[in-house]
């Protein structure tokens, strides 16, 4: 599939405990045994597609489809965990409550909903049929590495992906930091000028 970014492999893969459909972009040649770089990217309509200037989601995803593409090697996992992998009515659910000044953890947890309900086993198991078995990962979350490893993945390093913060997602950028244990670097906590001017780059 040629993209704004390069050509890449695009394989589809059928999750069989769900009946979820994920898609794997994979670019360059990633049987040479070395660590492939690595973005698990969880699925965000409202970011990924629609501009959203609520979260980080689409300047991450574009970002990290950029960054593969200049590495010459890598793979993207489009995994189909929409809102944490709470799904996109309850997502919508969540961001009404946040609108009355809720954060986005308690925001689930008024939904009777874990704050993040995501397993990482089926994304071993795409990397696994790809024949990736050690990856450096492109992330800000630790509890992504802990998820593959403890699925048998070697994750040999995380790359940063801080991308996209603006104005307006500032806070809940933040709830992330200070409530999720996400990995941002404090001396780049500033809006991101290249996001503010357009959120949809
Ligand atoms: N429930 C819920 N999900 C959200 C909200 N905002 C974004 N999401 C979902 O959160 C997921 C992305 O998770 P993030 O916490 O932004 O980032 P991450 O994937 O854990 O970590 P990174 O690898 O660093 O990007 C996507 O599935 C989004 O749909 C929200 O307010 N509520
Ligand atoms: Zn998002």
């Amino acid at each position: 599939m040629t993209t704004a970014y390069g050509d890449f492999r695009l394989h589809g893969f059928k999750e069989p405990a769900t009946g979820l459909e994920h898609a794997a972009l994979c670019f360059g040649d990633l049987s040479t045994g070395e660590p492939v770089l690595v973005r698990l990217h969880s699925e965000c309509l409202t970011g990924d597609a629609f501009g959203s200037c609520h979260c980080d989601c689409g300047p991450q995803l574009r970002s990290a489809l950029k960054a593969i593409a200049t590495a010459g090697r890598g793979a993207l996992l489009y995994l189909r965990q929409e809102g944490r992998g709470i799904g996109l009515l309850n997502k919508i659910r969540a961001y009404a409550l946040q609108e009355t000044g809720v954060d986005t953890l308690d925001a689930n947890r008024l939904l009777g909903l874990p704050a993040d309900a995501r397993d990482y086993g089926f994304a071993a198991t795409m990397l696994s049929q790809l024949g990736i078995r050690s990856v450096k990962l492109l992330t800000n979350n630790p509890g992504k590495i802990e998820g593959l490893k403890a699925h048998g993945v070697d994750v040999v390093e995380r790359v940063s992906l801080q991308v996209g913060r603006t104005t307006r997602n500032g806070a809940y950028l933040d709830t992330k930091a200070h409530r999720m244990g996400h990995l941002f670097d404090l001396a780049r906590e500033l809006p991101d000028e290249a996001s503010e001017a357009d959120p949809a780059r």
